[in-house]
């Protein structure tokens, strides 16, 4: 049974269709990608997933059941993109008062904070002020006060927003090892090449609307172009042939070629070894989230926002 179900859902802001009739479900113990630009409607899913806003139609199901944001809220983590941090508070005492409020008894709230400052090298920061964290840090702070109460789903708005690659690896292991203990986590983001890494299933949203669902392996699969880079000698002339079309010569000798209708990559493999050319390499060449994105949106400013040369 899926974890959380959505429903037809709908938010409108006066008239802009914020979420426009948008369904999906999230299975228990999987790392769920909501990826969309800016402006997609992501924020205000994760709100109404979250209680902090009702749909203006549709329903959402928490394990089989209407989600009730009163009785539910307890088992979900929801790390907002904007800080919701109060300045003045020492960032050990705001970690507790957070704690408490997820429903945590007061010694174990101090065990567990302490356990998860150790394991995020935070011990030190205990009587600081939240307004003397850098962006980083308060992120590092938002993400313990997230998962503290151990969570049955954890929604991250941009967790990564602000961390520097240490730090962002850091905090990705521990994605990892929540899922694994069997925390189903929604991650939310623009940044579609963070998603590749981490997440099992993806929804692509675009102006409130969804695009795309599925497993990474699976949407790929499904927009890749039959592609392929070939590691050859430096003296092998470039020709083409009926089985394959040359796209690109690179510096160090590898193709890339495009395998036509009705070939398959033995039909390339076999085109190299009757004419005795030693092959170094053979490899499939899928399209990047990002690819597949600027395909389904061309030409809209939403593709432009993504477009970039692929390395
Ligand atoms: N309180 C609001 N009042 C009016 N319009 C809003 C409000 N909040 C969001 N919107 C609009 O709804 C649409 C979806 O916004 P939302 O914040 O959900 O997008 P997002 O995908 O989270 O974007 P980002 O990646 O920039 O955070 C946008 O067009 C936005 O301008």
């Amino acid at each position: 049974m899926a974890l959380l179900e959505l429903h037809n859902l709908k938010k409108y802001y006066a008239t802009q269709k914020a979420v426009d009739d948008i369904s999906f479900s999230v299975e228990p113990g999987t790392i769920f990608g909501l990826l969309g630009p800016n402006g997609a409607g992501k924020t205000t899913l994760l709100r109404m997933i979250t209680g902090i806003l009702y749909p203006d139609s549709g329903s959402i199901l928490f394990k089989g059941e209407p989600f009730d944001a009163m009785k539910d809220v307890e088992q979900i983590g929801y790390m907002p993109e904007e800080r919701g941090l109060y300045k003045k508070m020492k960032i050990g005492e705001h970690a507790l008062y957070l704690a408490q409020l997820k429903g945590l008894e007061k010694n174990e709230a101090l065990r567990l904070i302490k356990e998860w400052f150790i394991k995020l090298e935070m011990q030190s920061w205990w009587n600081k002020k939240v307004e003397d964290l850098s962006k980083g840090m308060s992120q590092k702070l938002q993400f313990v006060t997230t998962v503290l109460h151990d969570p049955k789903l954890i929604i991250l708005d941009e967790p990564f927003s602000g961390l520097d690659p240490v730090n962002s690896n850091i905090i990705k292991e521990e994605i990892f090892k929540l899922a694994k203990r069997g925390a189903t986590i929604i991650f939310s983001t623009h940044r579609m090449e963070q998603v590749e890494e981490i997440c099992d299933q993806i929804v692509l949203v675009n102006k409130g609307q969804k695009i795309l669902d599925g497993s990474v392996k699976e949407v790929k699969q499904q927009f890749k172009q039959n592609l392929f880079k070939i590691g050859l000698d430096s003296n092998t002339s470039l020709e083409n042939s009926n089985v394959f079309e040359v796209i690109k010569e690179n510096e160090d000798h590898s193709l890339i070629v495009k395998i036509q209708q009705g070939y398959t990559p033995n039909d390339v493999l076999l085109h190299y070894i009757n004419q005795n050319i030693p092959i170094h390499s053979f490899q499939e060449i899928l399209p990047s989230l990002n690819e597949i994105f600027i395909q389904l949106v061309e030409g809209t400013p939403a593709a432009r926002q993504f477009q970039h040369i692929p390395a």
